[in-house]
């Protein structure tokens, strides 16, 4: 038995070790160093590397929490407003003044930094998503202190509640006035596409076989820039632009092209080329990002990845509800197509103009009766998990996408999501970004094209970034620079969920 009182017991006097051969101490445990977080103790508030949250006043996140989300908002509530006197009819006009009170309601716990309650129960297919990670990783969250692509997703998903739970607006959509607008306005840039693209591809008579090799890839370089800066045109950031700056933005001649690559910072073009020349009858799918003029560039795109051959089906991923002001929801599609081929919305067009963009409009809409093209709308795109969750939490999308040759991510918010929004080291490689989407067993190949319009940036080299941050502080919130990533993926190796 031990005796504390025993002289034996007292401490010993301090002893001196000479150890000359053990390592060297170092510095630097604390909790800086303690990313990136191992996969096992990665959640939703704890993503790899650490968060950007809206208290973060260094980061686009603050801004946006703080002033850009209320802004919209506001714009929203005048939106329905405007739709309100409109109304003839006592009862809709009553359940749509429930939704207006519903958005005060919303903007004060945004302007309050409320904490964020479960989603009523509107009947959507995303409900046990959303209230079970809410319960699971973020039950004492509030706006501002939980991770900013979350706590921006949230905010967005309370936004449709206001109207799903009304008896005659559930699908009401704040955003498609905007919408709309924006690709009536891009009336140069639309022609200067269709009148390219309208009659059927063909190579120049008498071309070799080297030569109809080189063509297509040049096309394919220079449509990619086409898909991929057509992403520059995005209208939760146009509120202060004129008609000729979104012009600019929107300039698809081949010059422009030319002088934009230099802006592509992480570059996989050659990369991606090499996967899409090897393909025959494949299948591409698109995970869209903006309605109105870069979905008009994404199909441009696509239909020529149709008529080269390379791909023979080609599905479209958008959103089932308005989402982060400009995403693409079925009715944005529907309104595309129809619009092109029926509509009015040029009033200066010459015929020969509005000709091109009917013809190559009945082209996309046979594509679509073909099932050549496919518009999809999983539930899963619109919840505040990264795609790092996608094999977990949608087993049955990833077994979908799996089946992909390719998919194709588009925009800021879509590489917000494939990389987790956190602050990584500016030079991690793509395929580590974004962790099971490129590991899992059957991945498919995976890009992202992106114009970088928030703080998260991978696949760039880090003299780059640093001479960036020092030279142009806005460059990582501009939508200036770009980065065409690729992830091989690991298609060869069968799916294997629920391990
Ligand atoms: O339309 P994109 O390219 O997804 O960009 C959306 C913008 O809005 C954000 O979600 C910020 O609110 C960022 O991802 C980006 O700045």
């Amino acid at each position: 038995m031990a005796h504390r009182d025993h002289p034996s017991a007292k401490p010993a006097p301090r002893t001196l070790l000479n150890l000359g051969n053990l390592p060297p101490k170092r510095q630097g445990f604390g909790a800086t160093n303690n990313f990136p977080r191992t996969a096992s103790r990665v959640d939703p508030n704890n993503p790899p590397w650490p968060a950007y949250r809206g208290y973060h006043e260094f980061s686009f996140a603050h801004e946006t929490m703080g002033k850009r989300l209320p802004t919209i908002l506001g714009k929203a509530i005048d939106d329905t407003i405007k739709t309100l006197n409109e109304q003839s009819e006592e009862e809709m006009m009553v359940d749509l003044n429930g939704c207006i009170d519903r958005m005060h309601v919303l903007m004060h716990d945004l302007q309050n930094n409320a904490k964020l309650r479960p989603i009523k129960d509107d009947g959507e297919g995303d409900i046990p998503l959303w209230n079970r990670e809410l319960a699971k990783f973020f039950r004492e969250s509030t706006f501002l202190n939980s991770p900013w692509l979350f706590a921006e997703a949230y905010k967005y998903r309370r936004l449709h509640e206001c109207f799903s739970i009304s008896k005659y607006w559930s699908t009401y959509d704040v955003f498609f006035r905007q919408k709309c607008d924006t690709f009536s306005r891009s009336n140069t840039a639309v022609f200067e596409l269709s009148q390219r693209f309208a009659e059927p591809f063909h190579y120049e008579a008498n071309a070799s076989e080297d030569e109809k090799l080189k063509a297509r890839e040049l096309l394919f370089h220079e449509l990619t820039q086409v898909c991929l800066w057509g992403n520059a045109t995005d209208l939760s950031l146009l509120i202060n632009m004129t008609e000729d700056d979104i012009k600019n933005l929107q300039s698809t001649g081949g010059e422009h092209l030319a002088a934009t690559e230099k802006n592509i910072l992480g570059n996989h073009l050659d990369r991606l080329w090499k996967l899409v020349s090897n393909m025959k009858g494949g299948r591409i799918d698109f995970v869209l990002d903006n309605a109105g003029f870069e979905l008009y560039c994404d199909c441009v795109y696509a239909d020529w990845l149709v008529q080269s051959g390379i791909a023979s089906e080609i599905h479209f991923h958008g959103k089932r509800f308005a989402w982060f002001v400009s995403d693409v929801t079925r009715k944005d599609w529907n309104w595309l197509l129809n619009s092109m081929v029926h509509g009015s919305l040029f009033s200066g067009a010459t015929d020969d103009q509005i000709a091109s963009l009917r013809q190559i409009g009945h082209r996309w809409k046979q594509y679509e009766k073909e099932g050549k093209w496919v518009y999809e709308q999983h539930p899963f795109w619109c919840t505040g998990y990264t795609f790092w969750s996608i094999s977990n939490e949608a087993p049955d999308l990833f077994l979908h996408l799996s089946e992909s040759d390719l998919v194709i991510f588009k925009g800021d918010l879509n590489h917000r999501k494939l990389t987790y929004d956190c602050q990584t080291p500016s030079d991690l490689p793509f395929n580590m970004a974004i962790g099971p989407l490129a590991s899992e067993d059957g991945a498919p190949p995976v890009a992202s094209l992106r114009t970088i319009k928030s703080d998260v940036v991978v696949g760039v080299d880090n003299e780059v970034a640093e001479r960036l941050d020092k030279e142009e502080p806005g460059w990582r919130i501009s939508g200036k620079y770009a980065v065409v990533l690729l992830s091989d993926g690991r298609k060869d190796v069968p799916v294997k969920l629920g391990k």
